[in-house]
């Protein structure tokens, strides 16, 4: 399979506090790659890091055959990579339509046959109630309706590369459902290819191809999910 996302040596830091050192992480095109860890090990640093709003101070970042270590967040979502960071971060004054319209920014310079088209219809197929609530201000939604509204945005960028940080936390138990069957769709239909955060360890068994444990800022487990079983794991992540 081919490699979509390297990392090589992968250190972050906030000032003069370092958070993540020497990640190397393979994920291949078209794969699913679940990041595990208990609080505040970084998961998040990491995938701030692949979107470039986080530094790399150093190692490098290659995505799609390029490297991409120096490149600006919206350098990096012109080259295919989207993000749905944790807590959802919608536009509350805008409706979800024109939320949505946002999100299209990421096909600039990406070939004309992308731009101009509007909304892609899959997303509304994926979420339909994305249609129905199409004209309302995302600021009065419910909490399922935002994280797939924020995760619909991401997806009118047509990205090759979703990052997805906690996408079911704090969403009710009906609509996680429907979040994760979406998720399995983007990947099987769409053919994105997907990092996640993930806490449920079930989830992340049954969705990824491949797992990484986080643990003080560096990877302790790396593996396939078909060869070793969730509960291998639940010891690195459990408190
Ligand atoms: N903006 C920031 N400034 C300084 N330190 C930060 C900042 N954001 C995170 N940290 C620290 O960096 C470390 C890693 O945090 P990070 O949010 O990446 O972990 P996480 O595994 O995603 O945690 P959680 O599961 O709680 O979201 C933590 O020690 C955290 O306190």
């Amino acid at each position: 399979m081919e490699t979509l996302l390297k990392m090589d040596k992968v250190c972050a830091a906030y000032g003069q506090s370092q958070v993540l050192w020497d990640i190397d992480l393979d994920v291949e095109r078209g794969g699913a790659l679940a990041l595990i860890g208990r609080n505040g090990v970084g998961k998040t640093t990491l995938l701030r890091t692949i979107m470039g709003v986080q530094k790399t101070t150093k190692g490098r970042v290659q995505f799609d055959g390029a490297d991409v270590t120096e490149a600006k967040p919206h350098e990096r979502s012109r080259a295919g990579i989207g993000f749905v960071p944790q807590g959802r971060h919608v536009f509350p004054h805008l409706t979800v339509e024109e939320n949505l319209q946002s999100g299209l920014s990421a096909l600039t310079g990406r070939g004309k046959g992308l731009i101009g088209k509007g909304i892609p219809e899959h997303i509304y197929d994926l979420f339909p109630k994305l249609l129905q609530i199409r004209h309302r201000k995302a600021g009065v939604l419910s909490g399922g309706e935002q994280q797939q509204l924020a995760i619909g945005r991401a997806l009118a960028g047509q990205p090759k590369l979703l990052l997805l940080d906690e996408p079911t936390e704090g969403i009710q138990p009906n609509v996680v459902q429907q979040i994760e069957d979406a998720l399995r769709r983007v990947r099987t239909e769409l053919g994105v290819t997907i990092v996640i955060v993930e806490q449920y360890l079930d989830f992340a068994w049954s969705f990824a191809d491949d797992y990484c444990v986080l643990m003080r800022g560096r990877t302790v487990r790396q593996g396939r999910t078909a060869q070793e079983s969730a509960a291998d794991v639940a010891h690195l992540v459990n408190v």
